[in-house]
């Protein structure tokens, strides 16, 4: 028997979204009692999901599909436009295993050396300046590492500025007015910076080693085809961005170790401190949801979903269901030591196969980059946490502490 999808009676959510932030999806599920709703948001009826099983539908290729679901003001500072958030089907699959390349084993291990010698660099300058604020270091620190990794030239001068831009970029996705045109003024500078470099690397004028990521996006082709220079820099900015945007998690873990100092002598495995890293990914508020279309006619729970129906997936809802987690409001790294990862119950960069389907590529360079720069603040800085405002903003997305995690006398250990 069918059922009816529990609906929100109002014109259009749209206000309340942006008023609830983070909270809109949760408040709702709650006052319905039900893990699926109807609401009409930006002018479109759209499903709202949560739950498990809600995730597995979700990225169920023969139901859900992306064409025509990730709105045109994201993409236009978030993602870019028409890139591989956006693709389905073959298409998404080939632009997808250039990705998946760039995460080999010696490829990531690369990556550690940089981070662990960026982070020594970013200790002494913070050292010098004595009081620094962490979100802001963080955002420069992994720009000058993705740069390093992915073969870009990035200069010491300019270094500073373009973290601040694509920093802006990030901010800019939840963004309305002013916060939304800056956002979109720099994704169109970004990747005109990177746009040179594709081409610099394609005609000789750069030289690129064969496996860094800057070769790689350079000489993907698809139907015997270079991407076009704009698509590539697209792309490679799909890599350097959201690793950028780890810096937001780098502020949440220093603010659980300020909050929760007893999980300070905790981290001295490396069991352990990947459990405080995805503890952080699960517990602070990141990806709100995810957008999708339904790709034809199906039934689920006795739910009709119908053609080109717009859904939507409760990303942050999922990291906290007390139907998956044990007391979900607590901060317990140790809930990850006997978890059973089934792909659709630990979902803060997306859910099911990376391999196949849209989850993040680049969940374990996420997982180093909180790792490696709390390793570096736990056992070679030492600082205090000055009086400041580190409360969270459940209304903005994407948030972060108010203060972004002020640091003061900041001293490099055992030097
Ligand atoms: C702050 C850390 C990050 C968060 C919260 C995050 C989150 C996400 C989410 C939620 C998705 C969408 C999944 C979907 O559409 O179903 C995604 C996709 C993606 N992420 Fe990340 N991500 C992060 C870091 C990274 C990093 C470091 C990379 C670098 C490679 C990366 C590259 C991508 C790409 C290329 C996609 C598109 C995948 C596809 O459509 O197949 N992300 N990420």
């Amino acid at each position: 028997m069918t059922k009816q999808i529990p609906e929100i009676k109002m014109i259009d959510s749209t206000f309340n979204v942006v008023t609830e932030g983070y909270n809109f999806v949760g408040k709702r599920m709650a006052q319905l009692e039900t893990d699926v709703f109807e609401a009409r948001i930006l002018g479109k009826k759209m499903i709202v999901m949560t739950g498990r099983d809600a995730a597995e539908l979700f990225y169920d290729e023969s139901k859900i599909k992306r064409e025509g679901a990730m709105p045109k003001r994201i993409q236009k500072t978030l993602f870019g436009v028409n890139g591989i958030h956006t693709k389905d089907g073959q298409k998404h699959k080939i632009r997808k295993a250039m990705f998946m390349s760039m995460m080999t084993e010696e490829r990531l291990a690369h990556l550690r050396t940089i981070l662990q010698e960026e982070w020594k660099r970013k200790g002494l300058e913070m050292e010098q300046k004595k009081r620094a604020v962490l979100f802001d270091e963080s955002e420069e620190l992994i720009l000058r590492a993705m740069c390093r990794w992915t073969g870009v030239p990035l200069t010491d001068a300019e270094s500073w500025r373009r973290a601040y831009e694509v920093g802006v970029m990030i901010d800019a996705a939840g963004g309305v007015g002013k916060r939304y045109r800056e956002g979109e003024k720099v994704r169109t500078e970004t990747e005109g910076w990177i746009q040179e470099v594709i081409e610099a690397v394609r005609d000789g004028r750069m030289q690129a080693e064969e496996g860094t990521p800057v070769h790689t996006v350079a000489f993907h082709q698809e139907e015997g085809e270079l991407l076009d220079a704009h698509m590539a820099a697209i792309e490679l900015l799909n890599v350097i961005r959201p690793a950028v945007a780890v810096a937001r998690f780098v502020a949440f873990a220093a603010l659980a170790l300020q909050n929760f100092p007893e999980w300070k002598n905790r981290l001295g495995t490396t069991k352990e401190l990947n459990n405080f890293a995805n503890e952080v990914r699960r517990f602070y508020p990141f990806t709100p949801f995810l957008p999708a279309v339904v790709k034809e006619d199906f039934e689920w729970k006795g739910y009709q979903f119908k053609e080109g129906r717009h859904v939507i997936l409760d990303v942050h809802g999922i990291n906290r269901d007390p139907r998956i987690w044990e007391e979900p409001e607590t901060f317990n790294p140790d809930r990850f030591n006997d978890f059973v990862d089934d792909r659709f119950n630990f979902i803060p960069q997306g859910g099911g196969d990376p391999d196949t389907g849209h989850r993040c590529p680049g969940e374990p360079i996420a997982v180093m980059i909180i790792e490696e720069s709390v390793r570096y603040l736990t056992e070679n800085l030492s600082y205090y946490v000055p009086e400041q405002d580190l409360t969270i903003n459940m209304v903005r997305m994407p948030t972060l502490p108010k203060d972004r995690f002020v640091m003061d006398n900041i001293k490099v250990k055992g030097k």
